[in-house]
């Protein structure tokens, strides 16, 4: 709307470093900070064709496996424990600022069931990045994960997309449990040329944490890009 002033980003939704990784053994970039050209450029609002303004996100994984909480508890801080299945698609903006230049964030979240798959799947196109999520206490919703990244990278220009996987429910399981499904994610990822993360959208930021690595709340959600 013309005039409209536009709220400040919120202080987490600045960008100044690079995201760390869940894992190593599974990590798309290993950077700790940004190129000294691109952060220079940045700095003096002459970012040019440096900066990124927005990104699609389009997120896939079978029915129920958690991939509406999971944007919800990153948009809104919020958990739901009432299940309301996606209807063909849905979509979220965030905004962030990466080095002080506006980026946003157009998160899409594709119904899992399969009688709206043809909808969903209009909306693969133009992706930067896929996340295949699925449920870590239902091992079966893993092996889908590479069909949903076949349907999705069809759909769009080959070598385009970051792709991540990530599994959900950190809660519902034991420490043991959830490192041996680790072990067999972190296998698909490889091959799938994915990013790996466990998540739960339940505890949110603080049981998010991973505590073999350290790494804080805030990684999760901006590694969540
Ligand atoms: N315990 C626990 N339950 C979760 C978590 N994430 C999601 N759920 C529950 O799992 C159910 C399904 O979650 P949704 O986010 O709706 O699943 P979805 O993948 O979007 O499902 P579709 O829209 O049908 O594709 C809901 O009852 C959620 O409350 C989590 O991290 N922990």
């Amino acid at each position: 709307m013309q005039g409209q002033q536009l709220s400040p980003v919120s202080r987490d939704r600045l960008i100044c470093q690079m995201p760390k990784c869940y894992t190593a053994e599974s990590c798309l970039q290993y950077k700790t900070h940004f190129d000294a050209q691109v952060k220079s450029a940045c700095q003096q609002r002459h970012a040019g064709n440096f900066g990124l303004k927005m990104s699609k996100v389009v997120m896939v994984g079978d029915l129920y496996v958690g991939k509406t909480s999971l944007i919800n508890r990153f948009c809104k801080n919020a958990f739901d424990r009432d299940y309301k299945a996606t209807i063909g698609v849905d979509f979220e903006i965030e905004r962030f600022e990466i080095l002080g230049i506006p980026y946003n964030l157009q998160i899409w979240d594709t119904a899992g069931q399969e009688k709206f798959k043809c909808i969903a799947s209009a909306y693969y196109r133009g992706a930067q990045v896929i996340i295949t999520a699925f449920d870590l206490s239902d091992i079966q919703t893993l092996e889908h994960t590479k069909h949903w990244l076949q349907d999705a990278l069809k759909e769009n220009e080959p070598d385009t997309c970051s792709v991540f996987l990530v599994g959900t429910k950190k809660d519902t399981l034991s420490e043991a449990e959830c490192e041996r499904t680790e072990r067999d994610a972190l296998k698909f990822a490889v091959e799938m040329k994915a990013e790996y993360w466990s998540v739960s959208a339940k505890t949110g930021s603080v049981a998010w944490q991973s505590t073999i690595l350290g790494y804080s709340s805030s990684d999760v959600e901006v590694a969540a890009q």
